[in-house]
């Protein structure tokens, strides 16, 4: 069940950069997970606990009962050291050393709401963590779960760049589940076990600015007219909203969100670690469309993407799905960028 969210563990040693990070044969990982006491956060932080990379795991969150989360999870026995911090005071000390965090904090959507409902709330929680990451942990990766991810990732970019620490490699928004989701699908069409699919989910992680590249599925699904194909990709789009819907009212997707988030953060964890060949799709600083920022394949590295693998050849409709997914993008980036500058 674990194949592909824990592979075994690299033994080189790696040096990049950040304070504090340990010189011995064996790099010892902090993770620090903000928001890690809601729907999201304790899946996600039950899963990160497992994972044989990660040395020391710092909960963070406004929620009370953050301190108990912790202490709960550190009776697993799994190696990872769990720590839990509550409150803006204590958030310098869980963000210090990171080098990987992971941010679910913040309002998820009711039944009716779109991801840009949340921007209100959402912004200032993700530029408010952004400035302190800047000052006490420059060389983390941060992978931004919080909605809109398409504006947050602009947000916490400009904020490290006042700063003077931007580093566009280290700052992903987190479009995993969208593949997670592509994957299951294909799957189920064609009845074959999920975790052999491939594809990559290029664009945002809003409505039509998720584009599935189903022409680059291995497998191909099995499906035999074009319209089969449309609704397939419409699905994969609104899929978020077909689970804020079933939830009537209880949040929006956090089981298979925490699951992506494992994935997308062990992806990250390897590549620092000094795993060759670590793939997977997240949206980041972007010069391939007219968009500042994409997501598409990526390969990680010790100091987080190393390289932009782009998005290959699309057919015609999926030429299509991204003409119409820029003007969204654009806008979606813009409205980031000016909530930091104002
Ligand atoms: N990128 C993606 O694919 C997905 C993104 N999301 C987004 O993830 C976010 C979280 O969703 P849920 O976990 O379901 O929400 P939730 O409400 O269950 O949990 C959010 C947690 O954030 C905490 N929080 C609020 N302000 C904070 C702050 N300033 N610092 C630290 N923690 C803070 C809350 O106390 C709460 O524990 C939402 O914005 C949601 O839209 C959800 C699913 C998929
Ligand atoms: O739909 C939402 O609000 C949460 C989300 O981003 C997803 O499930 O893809």
């Amino acid at each position: 069940m674990f194949s592909r969210v824990l592979k075994p563990v690299a033994t080189v040693a790696v040096q990049n950069g950040a304070k504090n990070f340990s010189t011995s044969s064996e790099l010892k990982m902090k993770v620090m997970v903000a928001g890690a006491s809601g729907g999201i956060g304790q899946p996600l932080s039950l899963l990160l606990k497992q994972n044989p990379l990660i040395s020391q795991l710092a909960l963070y969150d406004i929620a009370p009962v953050t301190p108990g989360v912790a202490v709960d999870l550190s009776h697993m026995d799994t190696p990872a050291k769990v720590l839990g911090y509550k409150g803006p005071e204590e958030l310098a000390c869980a963000v210090a050393d990171s080098h990987v965090i992971v941010v679910p904090a913040g309002v998820p959507r009711k039944p009716g709401m779109t991801r840009d409902d949340l921007f209100n709330v959402n912004a200032s929680i993700v530029r408010d963590l952004a400035e302190c990451v800047a000052k006490n942990a420059p060389k983390a990766i941060m992978c931004i779960i919080t909605n809109p991810v398409n504006s947050m990732v602009p947000i916490a970019s400009e904020v490290l760049k006042k700063n003077g620490v931007y580093d566009p490699n280290r700052v992903l928004g987190v479009t995993t589940l969208d593949v997670v989701r592509a994957c299951s699908f294909i799957g189920t069409i064609n009845g074959v076990d999920p975790r052999c699919v491939t594809i990559p989910v290029i664009g945002g992680h809003s409505g039509v600015t998720i584009i599935p590249v189903l022409s680059q599925a291995n497998p191909a699904p099995k499906l035999t007219d074009q319209s089969k194909i449309e609704a397939l990709t419409k699905r994969i789009q609104e899929a978020g909203t077909e689970v804020v819907k079933a939830k009537a009212g209880g949040g929006s997707a956090t089981l298979s969100m925490a699951w992506a988030g494992a994935r997308i953060a062990n992806a990250v964890l390897r590549g620092l670690k000094g795993e060759e060949n670590v793939v997977e799709c997240a949206y980041v600083k972007s010069d391939l469309t007219e968009a500042k920022y994409f997501a598409n394949p990526l390969c990680f590295g010790k100091n987080g993407v190393a390289k932009n693998l782009g998005y290959g050849k699309l057919n015609a409709y999926e030429q299509q799905l991204l003409k119409a997914a820029i003007p969204e993008l654009k806008k979606n980036i813009e409205t980031g960028e000016k909530f930091v500058s104002k």
